[in-house]
């Protein structure tokens, strides 16, 4: 699991150890820390030290210092290094160091041209950018945003420029905690970050700036304070899964009923219980329309299906919602599946059908257009595009109103529990966004939901508080969806239909995971 700590809580855990006078030394393993990860993306690049070139941007504050000393040590293994000062400041030791080593230094404020600046940064080999970390406050400004633009005119897009950026701590620009990015932000190829994991770095353009995240252990003891955010690993979704075993039947494995697909959208109730299905359940019981049960049994026929309401099919948990457009039964069915006090996870249709407050058992699995309606029925007014720009804020705020656990989709999911928890995945390939891949995600989440509804070691196997399970079997769902995503991308456009061969072969590679993982 990784687990990441507010930008206040790490400087709080770093106080103590500033106290005692290492502060020096702290600087010196992250500079380290940097200075590795650079090397090495030189070397992957086939560019060595020798005759390659380093830019340094050096903020006013600590984050500068410690990219200033990450290039002194690329000087001294024979790299050519400026320093761009972005600041009206500078750590002056970590200046002094820098240019003993032969690195050379130009303030920015002095600069006659920006463009002309930039324009040499971006025929550098390696970019450190140190102008911001954990004590960034907005938005970039001032000069240092003039050059981050002008350096993207000179450079190009991320994929396609020569240079490689490395982000000392974050990319400078975006929010520590939030990953909210207003105006420019030097997007890297890689984030080297210190202590631990900032939950800007895994959560929406925050993370999307960070490219490849790399943190480096400096030596800070977050042992006492709470996670901000966690995102699961393979490992973890390994170890919740709830495997057969020689006793069970199709009962005691887990029943999930679905009731999704209208007249309108029929295709959403095969897509999610065929997801369902390729997860791994005992049991899937649709409820719906006789037509829309005529076109699941086309793909699965061993799916048990009825037309009566939920009182009358018992199941370990309930998935409402996909295709549930214009249907008054399926909404009836969303409302007593939520007050039935199962597990439910509610998506699409169903939304609209959340009580004033359910439990956390309760799963919402809303994109953030639906998000904005669940919000302003609820008083709540915001625009699509804030909830975009800060996914984790929005996502805790219909978790504490509702009392629900919410799942927000995009291209990293957030899930917010009504206990605080957020959880972050970032598993998906942008080929999943395509009609479809919603239905196919609650069928997961679903199937998560019946398995581990009455197995009471599941928290303590992925190592969450009990209140807190939901959060973690929605962004297992996640994981388990983008993977199977990138896997069938791999041949081509993802076609959602076909997702259940690679979600199968997803949770097998799982399932041999925690075998490997429980044999000594
Ligand atoms: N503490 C430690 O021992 C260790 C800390 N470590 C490192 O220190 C980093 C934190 O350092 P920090 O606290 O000095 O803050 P930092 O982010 O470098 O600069 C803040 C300055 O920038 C400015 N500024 C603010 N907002 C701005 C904006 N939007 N746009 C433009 N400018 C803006 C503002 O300056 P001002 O404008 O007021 O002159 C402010 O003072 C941390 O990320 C890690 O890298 C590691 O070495 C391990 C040991
Ligand atoms: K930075």
């Amino acid at each position: 699991m990784l687990t990441a700590f507010s930008g206040g809580d790490i400087r709080s855990a770093e106080a103590p150890l500033l106290d005692a006078g290492q502060g020096d030394a702290l600087m010196q393993r992250a500079a380290h820390g940097l200075f590795g990860v650079a090397l090495g993306l030189l070397r992957e690049a086939g560019r060595g030290t020798y005759g390659a070139t380093a830019v340094v941007l050096a903020g006013s504050g600590n984050n500068g210092a410690d990219a200033l000393y990450a290039g002194e040590r690329l000087l001294r293994r024979g790299v050519g290094a400026t320093a761009i000062l972005t600041g009206d400041r500078v750590h002056a030791a970590a200046l002094e160091a820098f240019t003993q080593a032969g690195g050379t230094s130009v303030r920015l404020a002095d600069a006659p041209d920006i463009a002309a600046l930039a324009a040499h940064a971006a025929s550098a080999d390696v970019l450190l950018d140190g102008i911001l970390g954990t004590g960034a406050s907005g938005g970039l400004r001032g000069p240092s945003a003039d050059f981050v633009r002008a350096f993207d005119a000179a450079a190009g897009p991320r994929a396609a420029r020569s240079t490689l950026v490395v982000a000392c701590d974050l990319p400078s620009g975006i929010g520590v905690d939030t990953g909210r990015v207003d105006g420019p932000v030097l997007a890297a190829d890689a984030t080297v970050t210190f202590g631990a994991a900032k939950p800007g770095l895994l959560i929406g353009d925050g993370a999307v700036a960070a490219g490849e995240l790399n943190v480096v252990d400096i030596g800070l003891d977050l042992s006492g304070f709470p996670p901000a955010a966690r995102t699961l690993e393979g490992s973890d979704a390994a170890a919740l899964l709830r495997l057969p075993g020689t006793h069970d039947q199709k009962y005691s494995r887990g029943v999930l009923g679905v009731a999704a697909g209208s007249a309108r959208y029929p295709g959403a109730a095969a897509l999610a219980v065929g997801a369902a299905l390729a997860t791994g359940v005992g049991m899937v019981r649709y409820l719906g329309p006789e037509a829309v049960a005529a076109l699941v049994h086309q793909r699965n026929p061993e799916v048990v299906a009825s037309t009566g309401p939920i009182a009358e099919a018992q199941s370990q948990a309930w998935l409402v919602g996909p295709g549930a457009v214009d249907d008054d039964d399926q909404r009836l069915r969303a409302v007593d599946a939520m007050a039935s006090g199962l597990p439910v996870v509610v998506d699409a249709g169903a939304l609209a059908a959340v009580p004033a407050r359910v439990g956390p058992q309760v799963v919402l699995t809303p994109h953030a257009g639906e998000l904005r309606e669940l919000l302003a029925a609820r008083g709540v007014d915001t625009e699509r595009s804030e909830i975009e720009a800060d996914p984790a804020h929005f996502a805790r705020q219909a978790a504490d109103i509702t009392g629900a656990t919410v799942l927000l989709k995009g291209y990293t999911s957030v899930v917010a529990a009504p206990s605080g928890a957020l959880f972050v995945q970032a598993d998906a390939t942008p080929w999943l966004s395509t009609a479809g891949s919603g239905d196919t995600l609650s069928g997961i989440i679903g199937a998560l939901a019946a398995t581990l509804a009455e197995d009471d070691g599941a928290a303590g196997r992925v190592g969450v508080a009990p209140a807190d399970l939901w959060a973690a079997i929605a962004a297992a769902g996640a994981l388990i969806h983008g993977r199977a995503g990138r896997r069938a991308a791999r041949s081509g456009p993802v076609v959602v239909s076909d997702l259940p061969g690679p979600i199968r072969a997803v949770v097998a590679d799982l399932v041999e995971e925690r075998r490997l993982a429980a044999s000594p």
